[in-house]
């Protein structure tokens, strides 16, 4: 850990002559200083934020507020803030009483000003040591109804969290809808952790990222030899979720036949693997969820009317993360917590610009798009705070509010009217596999066998944050 001399220290010290050496010594040394004459000023200027010290020094005898009434003062609304006090020899008393109302250390007058610099400086130290456990802490403490890294105070979050606690005791289908990348996924999980189920595995599995000739056998198993290829038997999810829970996620994708299959699952509780005739007991919950209107679907003929009054017995509506704008801020504190944490970097919060410019953002791939954001932040940044140039633009990530992303037509191809640079092309590259998954880093930085420093240098060269 490194000790900051780019931290702020108020003086207080009704001496001038004193405040001003001491402000010198400390500028000098590279600490951002504020000094005061008096206390009340100094009170002021630290309540309303205009000055946010690290350390406060301040004399013990001061006209009008003494030292230990400006103790008094900050401590109701700040617990933490070091102060170490300055005061003469006659009033060590009045010192350890000081103390014990919450100053951090006390020096003696007249002042050796070197003991001084070691006390400011342990003072920073046990500061941000401090503030490094209460991170740790809050960022692994247990959340709302007791889930971990569960995050929102919007209505329509809490009202979306509080139906699945309700349902997670009975065994009644739910259906979760809402935009992708809004925290459909993190709703089913609350149901499974919070129901009976949790001591059963979680399985999620995405309908739309599975070739369909690939999903039933993948859904329901298969026995050996049940069709060219099955060189072995297969147990399905459902089977393997038992006791647990299937998270069936963009369910509006499954096929016409699929969706029979799965409507005669849900109906009688058994499932026969591809190729047997012996049906098995499923025991596991079963979670659906989708992005489409289901309505929609069934009235154009591609959902099956039966299946979905099945399975929206509770629905469960996930609003996308523009209309519930309360979460933003608590969302990308928790996520600056996480990643500084994952990264080992020192970043600690947002400037005023960046909070600015997060609560503006129109987040159209929700809370994804906000976490890969603050993500690339806390990597990139070189400051302590996230600044608003460290966020993404407006239109710097893909949209896929709600919609299947669009197929990439780019391709790769060697016929150029002119010669391509390998850079251009890289960069194409880049954008092709970027694109297809949807604007997820993490996967496109191991599809092209980066590390994701240097996918999130390759991006902003080329203006996509
Ligand atoms: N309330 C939340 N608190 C903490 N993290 C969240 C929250 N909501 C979403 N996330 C995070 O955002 C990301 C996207 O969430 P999730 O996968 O649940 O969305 P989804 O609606 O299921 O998306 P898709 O439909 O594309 O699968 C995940 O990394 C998830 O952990």
């Amino acid at each position: 850990m490194k000790l900051k001399n780019s931290a702020t220290i108020t003086l207080i010290d009704d001496d001038l002559d004193l405040l001003d050496l001491l402000s010198s010594f400390f500028k000098q040394r590279g600490y951002k200083v504020f000094a005061f004459g008096n206390a009340e000023e100094a009170l002021i200027e630290i309540e309303n934020k205009r000055v946010e010290p690290d350390v406060v020094i301040s004399d013990l005898k001061l006209p009008v507020m003494s030292g230990m009434d400006f103790i008094r003062r900050i401590r109701r609304s700040n617990s933490s803030l070091p102060i170490i006090l300055m005061t003469s020899e006659g009033s060590v008393e009045t010192a350890v009483e000081a103390i014990e109302a919450g100053a951090y250390d006390f020096v003696l007058k007249p002042l050796h000003i070197p003991q001084l610099l070691i006390s400011v400086q342990r003072a920073l130290f046990l500061n941000e040591v401090q503030q490094e456990n209460t991170n740790l802490k809050s960022l692994f403490q247990e959340d709302l109804l007791g889930l971990k890294g569960v995050i929102g105070k919007s209505q329509g979050f809490k009202k979306a969290l509080e139906l699945a606690k309700r349902v997670s005791s009975s065994q009644a289908n739910v259906l979760i809808s809402g935009e992708s990348g809004s925290g459909k996924e993190v709703i089913a999980r609350a149901v499974h952790e919070l129901g009976d189920k949790r001591d059963g595995p979680f399985i999620a599995i995405n309908c739309s990222a599975i070739p369909e000739n690939l999903l039933g056998s993948e859904l329901f198993g298969h026995a050996k030899g049940a069709f060219t290829g099955a060189h072995d038997k297969k147990v399905g999810l459902f089977e393997e979720a038992n006791k647990g829970t299937l998270f069936l996620d963009e369910i509006g994708d499954l096929t016409l036949p699929l969706q029979a299959k799965l409507l005669r699952v849900l109906q009688e509780r058994k499932v026969k693997r591809i190729g047997e005739n012996q049906y098995r007991d499923i025991t596991a919950r079963i979670i659906c969820a989708t992005h489409k209107d289901l309505r929609k679907e069934v009235a154009e003929g591609r959902f099956r009317e039966d299946l979905f009054f099945r399975l929206n017995v509770i629905p469960i509506y996930m609003p996308p993360l523009r209309e519930r704008r309360d979460d933003i801020l608590p969302l990308s504190e928790y996520f600056l917590k996480k990643f500084a944490v994952m990264n080992n970097v020192n970043v600690k919060g947002f400037n005023k610009d960046a909070i600015q410019k997060l609560e503006a953002h129109e987040w159209k791939g929700n809370v994804r798009e906000l976490e890969n954001a603050i993500e690339r932040a806390v990597v990139l940044t070189t400051s302590e705070f996230i600044q608003a140039e460290d966020l993404p633009t407006e239109d710097a990530y893909p949209s896929t509010g709600g919609e299947t992303p669009q197929e990439n037509k780019i391709g790769v191809s060697f016929e150029y009217e002119k010669p391509v640079t390998l850079d251009e092309l890289s960069k194409k590259y880049i954008q092709y596999i970027f694109d297809k998954n949807d604007g997820a880093k993490e996967q496109t930085a191991k599809d092209l066998g980066i590390d994701r420093k240097t996918l999130y240098r390759k991006l902003k060269e080329m203006n996509l944050n």
